[in-house]
């Protein structure tokens, strides 16, 4: 039977699912149908920050709940921190690289780009690590898909000196080739769970959560955990915003899970950067022991603990 696979319809969300529904069925034979959903999130021009990182995803789970769809594919970072009572996230597929990318007007990169250029994004956490920097930039806020981000600064009515994109989402959309500067993660750490994809359905369909399990990759989804697991437990004390990238590496005695953690003032002038190691079975364990280390150290004093 033809399993039916929820998305929005966003070029982004179409490639990511259109990708998971191939790999899917080189995998196991099963063909897949997309089926698009309408999220408010695609009807609405108020900045995301307003509407909430849930937007984009309750539509497509109200969908998978009521049996409208089998299966969901979502970008791992627009996941609320949680579980969602009866559904299951049954495959992290291998993750993209999950470092951010400046697309920028005539090849520069940020140490080329003149005091008072104007850089786009609409990420605090991109806009306090821009400000962190020092170059004196005009971070601005912009939203919408990718390409409509993309040419603000290389379209025909472009208005921006640069933007600030996941890499991920712009390489999905084969546009790779436009960015100017991959950041390191020293100068832009990426957003919990960048460039990784969630694959859901619901708790109770344990057969379609064994055939998804062939897309799974144990490392990604280690690494997702302990950014994740690092992420929830700051949201409890802390509202200024957050970075976090693990690594995962073939130590002596096995992998090593290598996890960095950084809290940074909206305005960039203080950040606090720590990281742990341990074993990838420990992923969550290390999150939650990093987020209380960057509380120890004044975390929730960059923004103000919340109301
Ligand atoms: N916030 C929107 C969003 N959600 C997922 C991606 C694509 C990258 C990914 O899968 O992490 C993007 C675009 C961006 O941040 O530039």
């Amino acid at each position: 039977m033809t399993l039916r696979l929820g998305t929005r319809g966003s070029a982004l969300a179409l490639t990511q699912s259109q990708m998971v529904a191939d790999a899917l069925t080189a995998a196991t034979g099963r063909p897949v149908e997309l089926v698009r959903i309408v999220t408010p999130g695609d009807r609405s021009d108020a900045p995301v920050a307003r509407l909430g990182v849930g937007v984009f995803v309750s539509a497509l789970r109200d969908a998978l709940l009521a049996g409208e769809i089998d299966f969901a594919v979502h970008s791992y970072k627009d996941l609320p921190t949680g579980e969602h009572p009866g559904l299951h996230i049954a495959a992290v597929p291998a993750r993209e690289d999950p470092r951010d990318a400046l697309i920028a007007r005539d090849g520069l990169t940020l140490a080329e780009l003149p005091p008072g250029a104007t850089v786009g994004t609409g990420a605090v956490r991109r806009i306090a690590q821009l400000h962190a920097l020092g170059l004196d930039l005009q971070v601005t806020p912009i939203r919408g898909n990718v390409d409509s981000r993309i040419a603000r600064v290389l379209g025909p009515e472009a208005d921006l000196d640069a933007v600030v994109l996941a890499r991920a989402g712009v390489a999905r959309l084969g546009r790779s080739a436009e960015i100017t500067e991959t950041l390191d993660p020293m100068l832009m750490l990426p957003a919990p769970a960048q460039g990784a994809l969630a694959v859901e359905c619901r708790a109770d369909d344990t057969d379609l959560i064994e055939l998804l399990s062939a897309l799974d990759h144990a490392p990604t989804r280690a690494a997702v955990l302990a950014e994740r697991a690092m992420f929830a437990t700051l949201e409890a004390g802390c509202s200024a915003p957050v970075a976090a990238h693990a690594e995962i590496a073939e130590g002596d005695d096995g992998d090593e899970i290598y996890l960095r953690g950084a809290v940074i003032s909206p305005d960039g002038v203080r950040a606090i950067r720590l990281s742990r190691t341990g074993t990838p079975a420990g992923a969550a364990e290390i999150g939650k022991a990093l987020a209380i280390d960057l509380l120890d150290a004044g975390a929730d004093t960059l923004m103000g603990s919340t109301e």
